[in-house]
């Protein structure tokens, strides 16, 4: 389908049926993770897939010609096929890939269900079409679905549709680039953009962007969604925040982040503050979600042309505001699954028409196995409810209630904008959901540019606050209250000796003091309870024992470690950002921006039974998640290494002590002193496990014999450890230590699951002996009943 799809995608169509339940539209469709795998019922049939009002409507619009029309319909009909997308950090994406595409996939090459051959997984552009029965039925596709629920589970997998993974492929995002996403929750395109982000990362450590990932959601409750989302994915670069896109505040940058190219004015290179502008900006907004009605099925039933009506003015709002904080050279993604022109090239053309200097460009080449209709050029909208679709004559246009951006501009003006450009994706053309996407580009300055480096950029940010005029256009006044470029641009402070935001009374004293105590910032959002952002000073005496316990090398970022907490007194998890994100959180009121989380938490203080045990001082260490970004860091002598055994015992003991270990490890490990280590296994490495109640050797392990089963590390795996006084135990978390468990043995030999299947064999043995009594008692009542009244003494026994 997509020939140009990253790495990490694949697709798989696991439920064919009658359809599905009905979704509530596009913002509620992410389900509980564990159930995402789930086949539902089937409650809507395809007699009830009819919507005059939606039929009537875009047949009004020809939005296709005549001759594809049913084949249209009838793909709207269809249940959509299953996507998924492994988002993991890039060591499990190569482990769960591979294991995909070495395991899973030929195990389902051979199926035959019911005389048919059903093909297996396949990595997007391919497609595998499975019907519910064969994957209820079949115990191959059983396992591969098994497989996904779990993988789903701790998050490493997230089922994604496919047209939804097309706008960051459009966004072309490098690992330099400053990006932001205005509608961001609940992240499964954030995922794919910090992946970008991270082109560089290798499979054990993360690289260390210089470009930064502004994740935003104007419901709180998905922001939460989108810190779990991003979690997979540690990255130093990214901030989360909770703001109303359109309303987007301006954020300062420091001078020192910038270029100035030659002849720019002294007033504006004296200036200590700039307004920061992306390089990349995805505007995927809220929309009526009518082209998702082969998955959320209960748009048939309520779909109106006014849903997209009255979203109109949001989306305008929410593009016009990206572009006024777009880079010029900068390219914006407007994207929305829905295929009402009034969502998609009205708003496009609006923006367009009220901002100058930007331009739509012709992507079509781009993913060149995508198949896509142009944009299209001229649409009426509807005037209210009806299923009939009248045109207004231009001078009777004001009077309805609609405004003038929702009518199409002249023939003229549409092509000189090359509306065409714009990617319209029907359902029937590579059996996907409907989609639309545009990808507008800010013409450059007439003056070439300086070839300057990746982390310093051009001051075009400052010209632009200089100059910019921008003209409004008229919006309903049902729509929502205008918001005027003054109101976030105005916040800029106008001199340098305007004191820096933030304000932090409780400000620790061991912190970077970049806060001007007790002074009420402008636009601070008062209501906004979320916990400060506080930088430790490179020699805080909790960051020079890091460095010292941790083995940390003498680039280590120290002065990018920052706390969260009201007070600063407790440090418990240290967070680790990149210069840019430090930049902005230290030269902007956190409250302003409604700032969330920044960075990613990469060391913890050792607390709970292990440090309490063992008495330990304060002591940190570095977190499962946050090893990727901090591996870069750790002196590569103070690295163990370790052989497959080892891990076994780690998986199979909690606290396994040092004299269970085979050589060489045991020697490595009995001299060091209590605290964190890593510990490299390397790829190629051999090992075994013992069977614990897993199919691989069930034969072995019902006879009580130990079965050996042997295993072949396919890549190098890096974990954490903690060493106490008697013991050395792996730092995951339980889930996903059984899942990496999965991985590598194949089995869950972990002493959860150990303990979890002698829970399970000792609750089956009771009600086993309950049904022995209950059958006793039964067989006694059946007795007595015999004995007294003969046909009644079953139903007392049932009882
Ligand atoms: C289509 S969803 C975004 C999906 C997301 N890009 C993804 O790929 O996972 C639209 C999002 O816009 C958010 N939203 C609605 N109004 C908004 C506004 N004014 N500003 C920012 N976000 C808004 C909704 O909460 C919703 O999460």
């Amino acid at each position: 389908m997509f020939s140009a799809c990253t790495r990490r995608m694949l697709t798989v169509l696991l439920v064919k049926g009658k359809g599905r339940k009905g979704g509530k539209g596009r913002d509620t469709a992410s389900k509980d993770r564990g159930d995402a795998w789930r086949t539902d019922v089937d409650v809507v049939d395809k007699a009830d897939m009819h919507n005059e009002r939606f039929e009537t409507y875009y047949k009004a619009q020809n939005i296709l010609g005549e001759d594809e029309w049913d084949s249209f319909l009838e793909r709207m009909r269809e249940p959509l096929p299953t996507t998924f997308r492994v988002t993991g950090s890039r060591q499990v994406a190569q482990l769960l890939n591979d294991m995909i595409r070495e395991t899973h996939a030929p195990q389902l090459a051979s199926v035959v269900f019911e005389g048919e051959a059903v093909s297996p997984p396949k990595q997007i552009p391919w497609h595998l079409n499975v019907a519910k029965k064969v994957l209820r039925k079949s115990p191959e596709f059983k396992r591969f679905q098994n497989f996904l629920v779990f993988e789903t589970e701790v998050g490493n997998i997230s089922r994604q549709e496919a047209v939804s993974m097309l706008p960051p492929l459009f966004l072309e995002v490098k690992p330099h680039h400053r990006v932001m996403d205005m509608c961001a929750a609940p992240g499964s395109k954030t995922a794919q953009l910090l992946e970008a982000l991270h082109a560089q990362d290798t499979v054990t450590a993360s690289s260390f962007p210089s470009g930064l990932l502004i994740a935003n959601d104007s419901d709180y409750k998905r922001t939460h969604m989108l810190i779990h989302q991003a979690a997979r994915l540690p990255s130093p670069s990214l901030m989360v925040t909770n703001h109303d896109a359109s309303i987007f505040p301006a954020i300062k940058i420091p001078s020192e982040q910038l270029t100035f190219p030659a002849g720019t004015k002294d007033r504006v290179v004296n200036k200590r503050q700039h307004q920061l502008f992306f390089d990349r900006i995805l505007c995927d907004v809220p929309c009526s979600g009518d082209g998702t009605m082969r998955k959320n099925l209960g748009i048939w039933k309520h779909w109106s042309p006014m849903d997209g009506n009255g979203l109109h003015g949001l989306q305008l709002r929410i593009l016009q505001r990206a572009m006024r904080m777009l880079q010029k050279g900068g390219r914006i993604v407007y994207s929305t699954c829905s295929i009402n022109p009034v969502e998609n090239e009205a708003v496009v053309a609006a923006a367009l028409q009220s901002i100058p200097g930007f331009e739509l460009i012709d992507m079509s080449t781009h993913l060149p196995g995508l198949i896509f209709r142009s944009g299209i050029k001229t649409w009426t909208p509807a005037l209210d409810r009806s299923e009939y679709i009248e045109s207004l004559p231009e001078n009777k246009r004001a009077d309805s209630k609609l405004v003038e951006s929702h009518w199409p501009p002249s023939l003229a003006e549409a092509d000189a904008l090359h509306l065409e450009y714009c990617m319209r994706i029907y359902p029937h053309l590579q059996d996907t959901g409907g989609f639309f996407v545009a990808v507008l580009q800010k013409k450059q300055s007439p003056a070439p540019a300086r070839q300057i480096p990746d982390n310093k950029r051009q001051a075009d940010a400052v010209e632009d606050l200089e100059t910019s005029e921008v003209k409004k256009p008229k919006l309903s006044a049902e729509d929502d209250a205008e918001v005027t470029e003054a109101e976030t641009l105005d916040t800029m402070p106008e001199s340098p000796s305007e004191p820096a935001l933030v304000t932090e009374a409780s400000a620790p004293e061991h912190a970077t003091d970049t806060k001007g105590k007790g002074q009420a910032v402008k636009g601070a959002d008062v209501h906004f309870k979320e916990n400060p952002f506080t930088f430790l000073k490179p020699d805080d005496p909790v960051i020079l024992a890091c460095i010292s316990q941790l083995n940390l090398e003498p680039d280590f970022p120290a002065a990018n470690m920052l706390i969260r907490n009201p007070t600063g007194d407790t440090v418990r998890s240290i967070y680790m950002t990149n210069d840019i994100v430090k930049q902005i959180a230290e030269n902007n009121d956190y409250t302003r921006m409604r700032l969330m989380t920044c960075g990613t938490k990469v060391m913890a203080k050792q607390e709970g039974a292990a440090a309490k045990r063992d008495n330990a001082e304060m002591q940190f260490r570095i977190l499962s998640e946050g090893l990727p970004v901090m591996l870069p860091y750790v002196q590569p002598a103070s690295i163990l290494s370790a052989d497959l055994a080892t891990l076994t015992v780690m998986m199979e003991t909690y606290y396994p002590v040092v004299s269970q270990f085979q050589e060489p490890f045991r020697s490595a490990i009995e001299p060091r002193g209590q605290g964190c280590y890593i510990v490299r296994f390397a790829q190629g490495g051999l090992g075994t496990a013992s069977c614990v109640h897993g199919s691989c050797a069930r034969v072995l392990c019902s006879h009580k014999l130990t079965a050996r089963v042997f295993y072949r590390l396919t890549h190098d795996l890096v974990l954490p450890i903690w060493k106490s006084n008697v013991s050395v135990t792996l730092m995951i978390e339980k889930k996903a230590k059984s899942a990496l468990s999965l991985r590598v043995f194949g089995e869950d030999i972990t002493t959860a699951a150990r303990e979890a299947a002698q829970k399970r064999r000792d609750e089956q043995a009771k009600s086993q002996a309950t049904v022995g009594e209950a059958s006793l008692v039964e067989a006694d009542v059946i007795h007595e009943g015999n004995e007294g009244q003969e046909g009644e003494s079953m139903c007392t026994g049932e009882q």
